[in-house]
C-alpha cells in the first residue's frame, strides 16, 4: 500500500485526497454504485439467502459479507463484476490475500519495526504471508484489468444504462504513470471500501439477532415503504433502495450503535507533527506515534455514560425520536475525525442500510448455537471463526 492515500502526508497526499473526494462525491458514480447495490441485492443476495432459508443451511455470514462487499467494492472500480457472490461461489483467494494483508498489518503495528524489517529480509513468518498475498493482489489486479478490456458492465436500468470504472481516470492521470504507485492505490480502495463495510455488516447481524426488539423497531420503520411496494398477501421479497432507506432514523441509528461498540478500524496510528501538549495534559514531540484505540473509546462511561455497554440504538436519537441526534466526529471516532476524514462514509451508510433493511425485512437471522465469537487480531474487526447463522423466511 505504499504510496497511497493510507500512507502518505503533505502535498502528495493533498492531491490524492482531492481525487478520491472529487470520484466518491462524483453524482454519477454514486449513483451507478446504488443502482448496481440494487442488482446485486436482488439477482445474487436475496436469491442466495432464499435458498439457505429453504434448505434450512446454516452458513458463514460473514464469510457471505465478505464475498457480497468484494463484488460491490470491485466492480465500479474496475467496471467489471468479480462474481464472487455468484451461486456457484467461486475460490475467493483475493478475497483471503486481503485479510491477509490486514492481519499483517496489525502485527507490523504491534511490533518493533526492527523485529518485522528482518523478518521481511529473511522472508519469514508473517512478511512471507504477505509477499504470497501481495502475489495474489497483483494477479487479481491483472486479471480484472484484462477483463475490462474486453467485458463492461452496465448500471441501472434501460436508457439510463452507463458504464462507469474509477480505475480509467487513474489510467488516464501522469500521476499514476507508475505500476506500484497504482497497484497500492487499486489495494487500497478494495480495502477501504470492502473489509470496513463487511465488518460492520457482520457485527449488525450479530447484534440484531440478539435485540428481537430492536429488530422490530426497523421492521416498523420500514413497514410503509414495504406497503407501497408489495400487494397485501403477495410474497415477493421486498428490496428497500438507498433513496429509501437515507431517511430512516432508527436504521441509520442501529447502524451508529453498531459501529459504535464495533468500529471496523478499532485502531487509529497517527504520528505528531510538531511537539505539542493534548487536551489531557500529555506532552508529544514531533515523530512520536499515537495510537487511539476507537474500540475502548466507544465503550468508554466517561465519553457515552453509565449504559455504554448496552447496545442501545435510542441513544442516538433526539428528545422526540424524530431525527438523528449530532454527535461531533472526534466523539464518534469510528470514521476518523478532521481533515483525514472517511471520504466513503456516504457510500458505506447507503450500502450498509439497504442490505440491513432488505435482509431484516425478509428474514429472521438467527444465531446457531453454541459458537464462540471473538475478533481476530487485524487492522479491521472481523470475527476470528465468522458468524454462522440460519435465516428464516418471515411469513406476511
Ligand atoms: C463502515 C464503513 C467505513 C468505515 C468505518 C471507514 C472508516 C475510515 C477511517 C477510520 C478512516 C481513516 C483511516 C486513517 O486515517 O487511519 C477512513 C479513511 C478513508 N476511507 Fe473509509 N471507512 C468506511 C468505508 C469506506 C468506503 C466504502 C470507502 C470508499 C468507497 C472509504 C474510503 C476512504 C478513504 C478514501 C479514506 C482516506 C481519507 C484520507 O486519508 O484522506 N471508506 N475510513
Amino acid at each position: 500500500m505504499g504510496g497511497s492515500l493510507f500512507t502518505i502526508d503533505g502535498e502528495p497526499c493533498r492531491r490524492q485526497h482531492a481525487k478520491a473526494k472529487s470520484m466518491l462525491s462524483s453524482p454519477r458514480i454514486v449513483a451507478s454504485m446504488a443502482a448496481y447495490l440494487c442488482g446485486k441485492v436482488e439477482n445474487n443476495l436475496l436469491p442466495l439467502f432464499t435458498r439457505m432459508a429453504i434448505a434450512d443451511t446454516s452458513f458463514d455470514m460473514q464469510e457471505l459479507m465478505s464475498r457480497l462487499m468484494f463484488d460491490l467494492a470491485a466492480t465500479p472500480l474496475f467496471g467489471v463484476d468479480p462474481g464472487l457472490l455468484s451461486s456457484d461461489m467461486p475460490p475467493m483467494d483475493a478475497a483471503v490475500a486481503l485479510d491477509m494483508v490486514m492481519e499483517v498489518g496489525f502485527f507490523r503495528l504491534m511490533m518493533p519495526a526492527s523485529c518485522w524489517k528482518s523478518m521481511r529480509w529473511l522472508n519469514i513468518g508473517p512478511e512471507r504471508k504477505l509477499d504470497m498475498a501481495r502475489m495474489v493482489l497483483r494477479e487479481l489486479v491483472r486479471e480484472m484489468m484484462e477483463k475490462r478490456k474486453i467485458t463492461t458492465c452496465h448500471f441501472g436500468h434501460g436508457k439510463e444504462q452507463e458504464s462507469v470504472d474509477i480505475i480509467s481516470s487513474f489510467l488516464e492521470d501522469p500521476d499514476y504513470a507508475n505500476v506500484d504507485l497504482l497497484h497500492a492505490v487499486i489495494i487500497s480502495y478494495m480495502l477501504a471500501a470492502r473489509d470496513t463495510i463487511a465488518t460492520t455488516l457482520t457485527w449488525i447481524f450479530y447484534n440484531l439477532a440478539q435485540n428481537p426488539n430492536i429488530v422490530s423497531i426497523i421492521r416498523n420503520e420500514l413497514s410503509p415503504i414495504a406497503s407501497r411496494k408489495v400487494a397485501v398477501g403477495v410474497c415477493t421479497p421486498v428490496i428497500f433502495e438507498p433513496e429509501e432507506t437515507k431517511s430512516l432514523v432508527y436504521l441509520t441509528a442501529t447502524l451508529y450503535e453498531t459501529l459504535r461498540l464495533y468500529p471496523p478500524a478499532p485502531v487509529l496510528r497517527k504520528t505528531v507533527a510538531v511537539d505539542d501538549i493534548m487536551p489531557s495534559g500529555h506532552e508529544v514531540h514531533a515523530g512520536d506515534t499515537i495510537f487511539i484505540s476507537v474500540h475502548s473509546m466507544g465503550r468508554m462511561e466517561a465519553v457515552w455514560g453509565k449504559d455504554c455497554l448496552d447496545y442501545n440504538p435510542h441513544r442516538w436519537l433526539s428528545d422526540d425520536g424524530n431525527n438523528l441526534r449530532y454527535v461531533p466526529s472526534h466523539k464518534f471516532l469510528a470514521f476518523n475525525s478532521g481533515p483525514r476524514m472517511c471520504l466513503g462514509k456516504d457510500i458505506a451508510v447507503m450500502q450498509m442500510n439497504t442490505v440491513i433493511a432488505t435482509t431484516v425485512w425478509n428474514f429472521d437471522v438467527q444465531l446457531v448455537k453454541g459458537q464462540r465469537i471473538q475478533p481476530k487480531p487485524s487492522i479491521i474487526l472481523e470475527m476470528e471463526n465468522g458468524l454462522i447463522v440460519k435465516l428464516k423466511k418471515r411469513e406476511m
